[in-house]
């Protein structure tokens, strides 16, 4: 580190700044899901398409693990593939995100075959998934780094949709439940791996324009969702019909 490169506290607290300021708990189709303003169609749609995230998030993982040469890196980091693939005997996140798509009237298949993703949702998250695998280890590990953000609103999704939804209770919502455990531990140790890595000013530049990218891959899928299913309501061609893929 450099006499001009600011310490880790100063670093840590832009880094949670961005957070502060972009993350998608701020964003309007977040406050009518939680605030139980959304349609079952709207519920729908969100599942619809957030299944298209959760599906690539151990695809980005493991195009990150096949760059790592330190096996202490790769050891710490594979449980993320384990928590959304399962186990032979666990089920892991990808299990229950259908479960919930099953509770809100959604075919399981419909959803895990991919259709009716929006185009925009699968640019954003196709250049998550490019990112990792392309950009440098210390700027793939920052760019995971939202998930400092995400036990908020997981916690806040939890009692708004139990409050507001009849198809919500504590099983259907078990995918959201399990990530109040997993995330602490994942960003736990991105957090402090990111510190020790960025040891120049250009390095903490870097890992904070990561975390404004990932930001940024998040915020453009809630744009997308709110255009085509709030307002003004255009369902791009291919986009999911209300009344398709029902059970
Ligand atoms: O519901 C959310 O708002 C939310 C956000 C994020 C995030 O901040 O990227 C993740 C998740 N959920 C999530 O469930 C998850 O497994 C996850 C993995 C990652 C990642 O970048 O590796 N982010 C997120």
């Amino acid at each position: 580190m450099t006499d001009l490169t600011p310490p880790p506290s100063t670093f840590e607290a832009r880094l949670r700044q961005i957070g502060v300021e972009r993350y998608h708990d701020r964003h309007p189709f977040h406050k009518m899901l939680h605030g139980g303003q959304c349609s079952i169609d709207q519920v729908r749609a969100w599942v619809v398409n957030r299944w298209y995230y959760q599906s690539r998030i151990p695809m980005k993982d493991a195009a990150f693990l096949s760059r790592v040469e330190d096996p202490a890196l790769r050891r710490s980091w594979r449980s993320r593939i384990e928590d959304h693939d399962g186990t032979d005997s666990q089920p892991g996140g990808i299990a229950r995100w259908l479960k919930l798509a099953e509770a809100v009237g959604l075919d399981p298949d419909y959803v895990a075959a991919g259709r009716g993703v929006l185009p925009a949702t699968r640019f954003a998250v196709d250049a998550y998934v490019h990112y990792v695998r392309e950009r440098p280890l210390l700027q793939a590990v920052a760019s995971s780094l939202t998930e400092l953000f995400a036990p908020k609103i997981h916690a806040e999704r939890i009692t708004g949709l139990l409050e507001h939804y009849n198809f919500a209770t504590p099983e259907t919502l078990a995918y959201f439940r399990h990530r109040l455990t997993e995330a602490p531990k994942d960003v736990a140790f991105g957090l402090s791996w990111v510190i020790d890595h960025a040891r120049t000013a250009e390095e903490q530049d870097a890992a904070s324009a990561a975390l404004t990218f990932k930001t940024e891959v998040l915020w453009a899928q809630l744009d997308a969702l709110y255009h085509a299913y709030v307002a003004p309501g255009h369902i791009p061609p291919g986009g999911w019909q209300p009344g398709e893929g029902l059970l």
